[in-house]
C-alpha cells in the first residue's frame, strides 16, 4: 500500500493575482518560491489542512474553492496537491508569519519573475492555464 504524505498548497488567487511564498527552510529549499502549504495530518480533509496551513503560516482564513487536477511528486514519499483557494472577506493582508520571509502577489505576465521549486513548476503551469481560463470566461 502506498505510504504517501500528500503536502497541500494553496493557489490563493486575489483577482489577477497568485500569491507566492518564498521558503527559509530547509536549507536546500530556502530562498526558492512555492504555493503556501503543508503536510495533511492524519485523518485531516485536505481541504481544512490548506485553511489550517494559512492560518498558521500567513495569518489569514481562506477559502478553498476547487482543486487543481493532479498530483505532483516532491521528494522521495511526498507528493503535492493544489486548491485553487480566496481570502475571506475582512482579512488583513497575508504576513510571512512561518516558513517564509516574502511574499509577493504575482500577475500571470510576471508568473516566472520568481525562482520557483522545481518542483513546483508543473502544477503553477496548470495554476496558470486555469487562471488564464477563468479571465476568458470572465471577458465574454
Ligand atoms: N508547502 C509546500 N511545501 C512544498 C512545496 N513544494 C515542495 O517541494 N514542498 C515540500 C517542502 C517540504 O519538504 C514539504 C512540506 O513541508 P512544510 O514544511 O511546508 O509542511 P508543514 O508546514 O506541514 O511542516 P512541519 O513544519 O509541520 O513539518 O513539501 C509547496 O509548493 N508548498
Amino acid at each position: 500500500m502506498s505510504e504517501e504524505t500528500v503536502v497541500v498548497a494553496a493557489a490563493l488567487c486575489d483577482g489577477e493575482h497568485l500569491l507566492a511564498a518564498r521558503r527559509t527552510a530547509p536549507p536546500e529549499l530556502a530562498g526558492r518560491w512555492e504555493l503556501p502549504g503543508g503536510k495533511v495530518e492524519p485523518g485531516e480533509a485536505p481541504e481544512r489542512a490548506v485553511v489550517r496551513e494559512l492560518r498558521e503560516e500567513l495569518g489569514v482564513e481562506v477559502e478553498p474553492l476547487e482543486r487543481v487536477p493532479g498530483v505532483w511528486p516532491l521528494k522521495p514519499g511526498y507528493v503535492l496537491q493544489v486548491w485553487i483557494a480566496r481570502l475571506c472577506q475582512n482579512q488583513p493582508a497575508p504576513r510571512p508569519l512561518e516558513d517564509h520571509d516574502e511574499l509577493r502577489w504575482l500577475t500571470v505576465s510576471d508568473i516566472w519573475s520568481v525562482d520557483w521549486l522545481d518542483q513546483d513548476r508543473p502544477a503553477v503551469e496548470e495554476v496558470v492555464k486555469r487562471l488564464l481560463r477563468t479571465a476568458r470566461e470572465a471577458a465574454r
